[in-house]
């Protein structure tokens, strides 16, 4: 089809809703919030899945499924665990023609569901630790402008719910979740994030703390929370009666912890890496890392080209790599290139005449359109340092992107001026609840409120006497800033 019609630095949302459907990810719905996740999404979706299964499952984490549906009780179990998020639970009140007695509500997430069955099974110390995870879709019915992948009513994660006798055992496993997150960013979307910790206004209110990836989108000036990873304490355990007959014959609570990731990573993705030209992927997620172009000419001899191509493709799959020749004969070469640009395939290879006298093919790179003739003899090899060059290279430009947006602040002025120029801003914070309610406050506006992203782990030197940039008093540690999604 044709190109974009937006551009992403002139306007991104548009751009963006472009990208995701010329690019065949999404459909839009005629409910709103709601979006059809084409194959092109599933296979990037199913990529990343089979990595953080086999993670998980190393961890001696078992994979469970609870019901889609929670009955009013047990979800209102806990008043002000839920009263901030009542007004987006979904509800089913009839079925047929016939109202329900007790309404449903569709899971938001899963906690009160399972909880009541921890405290069922769990025991004495032998039937700890108890992990499991679900992969499934939840339900949140919002009504802030509704974007594909990163704010929908309904989504597919995984969330996993934990629960160990000692409370070392939970912060250790915290962290561990925590770098797959940073793996499943870094080594699979080529996309930077920082870990850090939570502000005890932005934390899950349900939990002791939450540890979170955070993105940044340098169009938008926005922060992403890419993933968190919560220890719970023990305060679910206290409100489900979670105990367990510890090794002294005394009765003890469980310490616990729930982490989840969700398919707003494939929209981070679309954000940092796509360009005017469409959706750019990376190869360690692309469902074809190669397309195969025949490129005739006049009377060329297609029968020799095609199967030029196809002996390309039988190749490098061999070799492992995803592969496709495009012969459709209703397209022209120059076609096809757009497509597959749009499309975000990493690599292209086209095989012309002259190519077929030379017995070469040329390549060429979605992501700096770099391109080469290479002979047939090393085209595996070459193909893979090109895919693993391409991969890098994407996590290299993010990272320089990501990085020059960063600003420190260590005044109000400095802090206004450059969440003004859609920095992500590091300022030094005196870590008092109200004082980051004032931030909120004072930086309200029609693009939303700036709000603490994280505390990274990794914190800068903080000479003695630093002061808070908000407040005035004593700092205690550098925190980022910014207006996010
Ligand atoms: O983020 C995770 C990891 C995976 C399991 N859950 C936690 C916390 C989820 C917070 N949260 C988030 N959104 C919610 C929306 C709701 F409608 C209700 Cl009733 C509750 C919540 C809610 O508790
Ligand atoms: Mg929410």
């Amino acid at each position: 089809g044709l190109g974009l019609s937006k551009k992403k630095d002139e306007n991104f949302g548009e751009w963006y809703s472009e990208v995701v459907v010329h690019s065949e990810m999404i459909e839009y719905y005629n409910i709103s919030g709601c979006y059809i996740l084409r194959p092109w999404t599933m296979s990037i979706w199913e990529t990343m899945q089979a990595f953080f299964d086999a993670e998980i499952k190393r961890r001696k984490v078992k994979n469970t499924y609870f019901p889609l549906f929670v009955s009013p009780s047990v979800l209102e179990k806990e008043k002000d665990h839920i009263e901030g998020f009542a007004p987006e639970v979904a509800w089913v009140t009839k079925c047929g023609k016939s109202e329900l007695e007790v309404p449903i509500a569709i899971r938001p997430t899963s906690e009160t569901i399972m909880y009541p069955y921890f405290s069922k099974w769990i025991r004495g110390h032998r039937d700890l630790p108890l992990k499991l995870n679900q992969w499934c879709n939840v339900v949140r019915w919002e009504f802030s402008n509704p974007t594909p992948f990163i704010r929908s009513r309904e989504f597919l994660w995984q969330e996993g719910h934990t629960a160990f006798a000692t409370q070392s055992e939970a912060d250790e496993e915290v962290l561990e979740i925590l770098e797959l997150y940073r793996r499943i960013y870094e080594e699979y979307l080529a996309i930077p994030v920082v870990k850090g910790k939570k502000s005890e206004l932005e934390k899950f209110a349900g939990g002791l703390y939450t540890t979170s990836v955070e993105a940044f989108i340098p169009n938008t000036g926005r922060g992403v929370q890419g993933a968190t990873s919560h220890c719970l304490g023990q305060n679910f355990a206290k409100m489900f009666g979670i105990e367990f007959e510890n090794e002294k014959g005394g009765k003890a609570m469980v310490w616990q912890n729930s982490w989840a990731y969700s398919t707003r990573t494939i929209g981070v993705m679309v954000m940092v890496h796509g360009d005017d030209r469409g959706l750019v992927l990376p190869p360690k997620v692309a469902a074809i890392q190669v397309i195969v172009v025949p490129v005739p000419y006049k009377d060329t001899n297609t029968k020799e080209m095609f199967e030029a191509c196809l002996t390309t493709v039988d190749t490098l799959t061999e070799a492992g790599f995803r592969v496709e020749a495009d012969l459709r004969d209703n397209y022209g070469p120059g076609w096809k290139y757009s497509h597959w640009e749009m499309k975000g395939v990493p690599l292209r290879i086209e095989i012309g005449p002259r190519d077929l006298e030379k017995n070469q093919v040329r390549l060429v790179r979605r992501d700096n359109s770099d391109k080469v003739d290479i002979p047939v003899s090393n085209l595996v090899e070459r193909v893979k340092d090109f895919l693993d060059r391409i991969q890098e290279n994407l996590f290299d430009v993010a990272k320089q992107k990501r990085d020059a947006s960063i600003r420190v602040a260590k005044t109000w002025d400095e802090f206004i001026e450059a969440l003004n120029q859609k920095k992500m801003i590091l300022a030094p914070w005196c870590d008092e609840m109200e004082v980051e309610e004032d931030v909120k406050k004072r930086t309200r506006g029609e693009t939303g409120a700036a709000k603490s992203l994280c505390t990274p782990f990794e914190q800068p030197e903080l000479p003695e006497g630093t002061l808070c940039f908000a407040s005035g008093k004593a700092a205690k540690k550098w925190t980022y800033w910014g207006r996010s999604y």
